[in-house]
């Protein structure tokens, strides 16, 4: 098997197709609705919050809302009071059990539910995912996380509709330092594998550090990316604000960390400071602008032309230039 990651891999132009990149359309329909771009903000606690989420959902991008210290009912019911679709996370613990049964019972429902566990592939997320089935039958359910074809298949037929992948990818990871596991190094190749089995849209999380690497990860099998720090420490950003030397930070960070967790027990995250970067509706514009450019060098119009497209491998010993895949 290939082993390369987001740093040695690029992507091989096609001739061009388009007279300017706003012929370029790099939305995607993802459960039902279509978004601007197929990127998410990770559902962390110093990545969004309620405004952020409701921001996100006006706006025509997708979001996932973390489930640390939040009522989800109550936050799910201001989404609806707004008019907004409602997009929550969910653990396998009796108090989630008990949110899906007052969001069925009080009528309020949700269009997607994210299931985020550490190790996606475990008889607690089939248990969870059937009750959402039974209670929630119109839930859109994206399950994780898992690092293996046997994961994404298990999942999908456990009724998962989109997968998670990624063990330990994230900048504010410690899991494969923690427990020797995970596809942090080579996630980039751990998405393609899983791609491969893969029949219901995939979600690539952690390991994005510029925006071509959402091209790179569409490329190889991603409906969706979520990403955490490239979204911390905006303006907006739920984060502590800390000086240090006269620039300014904010705080991201994990959500097994100690930080998140109130706690030190099975810690598999840190914090670190992100220098602010400015407002985030920046960002999601250049991320389009920068997408759309990667669907010109594609030779395409469309997301979908980026799977088209070879790829070399930069150094090692997979080095060479790859026609599909
Ligand atoms: N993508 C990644 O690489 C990782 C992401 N995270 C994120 O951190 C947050 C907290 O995760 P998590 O601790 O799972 O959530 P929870 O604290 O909600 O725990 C979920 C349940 O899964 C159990 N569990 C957790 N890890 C394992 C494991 N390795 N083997 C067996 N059971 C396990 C926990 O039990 P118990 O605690 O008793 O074992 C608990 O019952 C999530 O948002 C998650 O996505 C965390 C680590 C890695
Ligand atoms: N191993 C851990 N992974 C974590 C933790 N908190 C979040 N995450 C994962 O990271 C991505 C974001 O990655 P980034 O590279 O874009 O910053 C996030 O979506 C989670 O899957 C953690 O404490 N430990």
């Amino acid at each position: 098997m290939e082993i390369f990651d987001y740093d040695n891999i690029l992507l091989l132009p096609r001739k061009c197709r388009v007279e300017s990149r706003s012929e370029c359309d790099p939305s995607v329909e993802f459960g039902g609705r279509r978004f601007k771009l197929p990127v998410v903000p990770a559902n962390m606690k110093t990545v969004l919050d309620e405004r952020i989420s409701e921001y996100l959902a006006a706006n025509g991008y997708f979001y996932v809302m973390h489930r640390f210290d939040l009522d989800n009912v109550a936050y799910a019911k201001s989404m609806r009071d707004k008019g907004l679709f409602v997009s929550i996370s969910s653990g396998v613990k009796a108090a989630d059990y008990a949110v899906i049964d007052r969001l069925a019972a009080e009528g309020v429902g949700a269009d997607y539910i994210t299931i985020d566990i550490a190790h996606g592939h475990a008889e607690s997320v089939r248990k969870m995912i059937e009750h959402i089935k039974h209670k929630l039958p119109q839930a859109f359910v994206i399950a994780g996380n898992v690092g293996t074809p046997e994961g994404v298949i298990d999942l999908e037929n456990w009724g998962a509709d989109a997968t998670k992948v990624g063990i330990g990818p994230g900048k504010v990871c410690i899991t494969r330092l923690k427990t020797g596991f995970g596809t942090g190094g080579w996630q980039l190749s751990a998405l393609k594998w899983c791609a491969r089995v893969a029949t219901k849209p995939i979600i690539a999380d952690g390991g994005i550090r510029h925006h071509g690497d959402i091209a790179k990860s569409v490329r190889f099998g991603a409906a969706m990316v979520m990403i955490g720090s490239l979204f911390a420490g905006h303006e907006e950003s739920p984060g502590t604000t800390v000086e240090v030397d006269g620039k300014l930070y904010k705080e991201y960070y994990g959500s097994a960390s100690d930080f998140n967790k109130g706690e030190y027990k099975h810690v598999e995250g840190k914090r670190i400071l992100e220098p602010i970067k400015g407002r985030l509706a920046d960002t999601l514009r250049e991320m389009r602008e920068d997408l759309q450019s990667s669907i010109s060098y594609a030779g395409g119009r469309t997301l979908a032309d980026l799977r088209k497209v070879n790829y070399v491998i930069l150094g090692g010993e997979n080095a060479g230039e790859h026609l599909f895949m």
